[in-house]
């Protein structure tokens, strides 16, 4: 339809009626403001007055009521026309009925925003992780539950997905890439379990995702991350519950056959021998008998507290028989074995027991083997126990090496 600078209706084609509902001639010397739901305020108003006052072209959505009423949305482009010096200036203004796209669009956002909503309360991290071919990652969607669980902004994480990685354990972020890797080859589901640093401390994670391939090459993942710290926690303690002893709180024996097996293994792997010592407390029966099981037991647990104080946290060690005990030093040589462990029998040596009327002693005997890197955990034991009863023949609170294990004088220093 073609308008003058006020707005006032010159012509329309006949489409005009189908979607207005205004026969052509109704239109003609009305002011096209009329097809506005609002003539006074609303956008028609506006884009006459842009047009006249800049001479630019006006483009965009308009709410206009049809003859019968109904409300409808028009996609409208007001052209200005003639705007030489000597001609009036018109508009050109063509209008197309858009209803069922805005209504579309207005579902599409309504639906949108409850998925949305429902995504928030998620107990977890809804993800889309894309790996491109250069093996770059970056997340094209984060659900905001990466803020509540991990404490980081999912826009952040979008912008810069190292800023979740570097929070991972050190541990964890190798896993992440095999396991990414491996997944976007096969094409297999990514499954992982994952620690990462929060401003609630460390926490666990569990991730599950769903590879394709994409046309470009790059894989991408949908997936959830659910937060699994309490199901971790609870594994954790029930692991402890069935690998300690209840009496000494040190690995029991098959605690000890299971994790001396995973380090025997490493060791094998990366081709070093790991010294290996059975301990057994002196006279025990004798200490027993005269005193009481009670103060057996708290003999016991002095001393399994004292081998804790003199090993490292992760050396490992088990009580593998009543009084039996044995110590794997992790990453140390056999010359410093030498040391550790006779500094470990001078130790309990010194501990006293403070009974009623009396200070009790205690003594242990130390055999010493080695596992070397091929080796079987059972022989390097017994060879251990060959040099124990030898600590014991030679007359206790000793500690004597198997004999492909010789002493080394320089590092038996106490
Ligand atoms: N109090 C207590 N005693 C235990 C426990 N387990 C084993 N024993 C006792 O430890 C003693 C071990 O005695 P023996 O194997 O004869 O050895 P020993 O008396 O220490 O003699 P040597 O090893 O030759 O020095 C036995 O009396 C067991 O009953 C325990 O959990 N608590």
């Amino acid at each position: 339809m073609l308008t003058d600078a006020y707005g006032v209706i010159l012509s329309v084609n006949p489409g005009v009626e189908p979607h207005s509902g205004y026969p052509p001639k109704a239109l003609i010397g009305r002011r096209i403001t009329c097809l506005d739901v609002d003539p006074l305020h609303g956008n028609i108003r506006l884009a006459v007055a842009h047009c006249v006052e800049r001479l630019r072209p006006w483009r965009g959505v308009l709410l206009c009521r049809r003859a019968d009423g109904r409300l409808i949305h028009q996609d409208g482009v007001f052209q200005p026309l003639g705007t030489g010096r000597d001609e009036p200036l018109r508009l050109l203004v063509t209008l197309h009925d858009v209803t069922d796209l805005c209504q579309q669009a207005q579902y599409d956002h309504a639906l949108l925003q409850r998925f949305q909503g429902t995504l928030a309360q998620l107990p977890g991290v809804v993800f889309q992780l894309r790996e491109d071919v250069r093996g770059e990652l970056d997340f094209l969607y984060l659900s905001d539950g990466m803020g509540v669980l991990a404490g980081l902004s999912p826009s952040l994480v979008m912008q810069r997905a190292d800023a979740l990685l570097e929070r991972m354990h050190a541990e964890d972020r190798a896993a992440l890439t095999t396991s990414l890797a491996q997944s976007s080859v096969s094409l297999e589901p990514w499954i992982l379990e994952f620690r990462v640093e929060t401003f609630d401390g460390l926490r666990w994670f569990e991730g599950r995702a769903r590879p394709s391939r994409r046309r470009d090459g790059s894989t991408l993942w949908d997936g959830l991350m659910l937060d699994i710290t309490a199901r971790k926690q609870e594994e954790q303690r029930t692991q402890q519950l069935v690998s300690t002893d209840m009496l000494t709180g040190a690995l029991n024996r098959r605690a000890f056959f299971d994790f001396g097996e995973a380090l025997r293994a490493r060791a094998a792997r990366q081709g070093y021998a790991v010294p290996l010592a059975m301990l057994d407390l002196d006279h025990f029966k004798r200490l027993n008998d005269t005193y009481g099981h009670a103060v057996g037991d708290l003999a016991l647990q002095a001393f399994a507290a004292t081998c804790r104080d003199c090993l490292r946290p992760y050396d490992l060690f088990a009580r593998i028989g009543g009084e039996e005990f044995v110590v794997m030093l992790v990453d140390t040589p056999l010359d410093e074995a030498w040391g550790v462990l006779d500094r470990l029998r001078t130790t309990v040596e010194a501990i006293e027991l403070e009974m009623a009327d009396t200070t009790l002693r205690i003594t242990v005997s130390l055999g010493l083997a080695v596992l070397p890197p091929e080796g079987s955990l059972d022989l390097a034991l017994s060879q251990a126990d060959q040099a124990l009863y030898r600590a014991k023949h030679e007359g206790r609170n000793r500690l004597a090496g198997a004999p492909n294990v010789p002493r080394v004088r320089r590092d038996a220093r106490p």
